[in-house]
């Protein structure tokens, strides 16, 4: 299957499991990998046809903006729910990291795959 991607998109949210994060937003980057046949897309020339990742990265921002969770797992597992149920995704890898975090560590973070990808894919 083909994939559209996403790479180093920025969001700010509230996240951490700590009191002193609760009260600030922290900056996130996500990697995304998104599963779709380009075909459609291509032999049209039509957005319409396409996995729009301009919009798909408005979503995510807005989700991060609404949500303020605990763990980078919670966050990553309901925006992989929502991306698949909004934008009919059969199949994504998400990777998302907290710079910062460690500061003995460039990032730290989680990655996920959900859904299922075509044959040979
Ligand atoms: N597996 C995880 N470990 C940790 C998380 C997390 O979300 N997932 N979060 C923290 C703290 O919030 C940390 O980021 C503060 O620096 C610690 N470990």
């Amino acid at each position: 299957m083909d994939r559209v991607l996403i790479e180093s998109l920025g969001v700010d949210t509230v996240i951490g499991v700590y009191a002193w994060e609760r009260s600030i937003t922290q900056r996130l980057l996500l990697d995304l990998e998104l599963a779709t046949d380009i075909r459609p897309a291509a032999a049209s020339d039509d957005i319409a046809q396409a996995l729009d990742y301009a919009a798909i990265s408005e979503r995510i921002t807005r989700f991060a903006t609404e949500n303020d969770f605990a763990l980078v797992e919670t966050f990553c597992e309901h925006l992989a729910a929502t991306l698949r149920d909004e934008f009919a995704i059969p199949w994504l890898r998400l990777t998302v990291r907290k710079p910062g975090a460690v500061p003995a560590a460039a990032a730290v973070g989680v990655r996920i795959e959900r859904g299922t990808r075509a044959e040979g894919s």
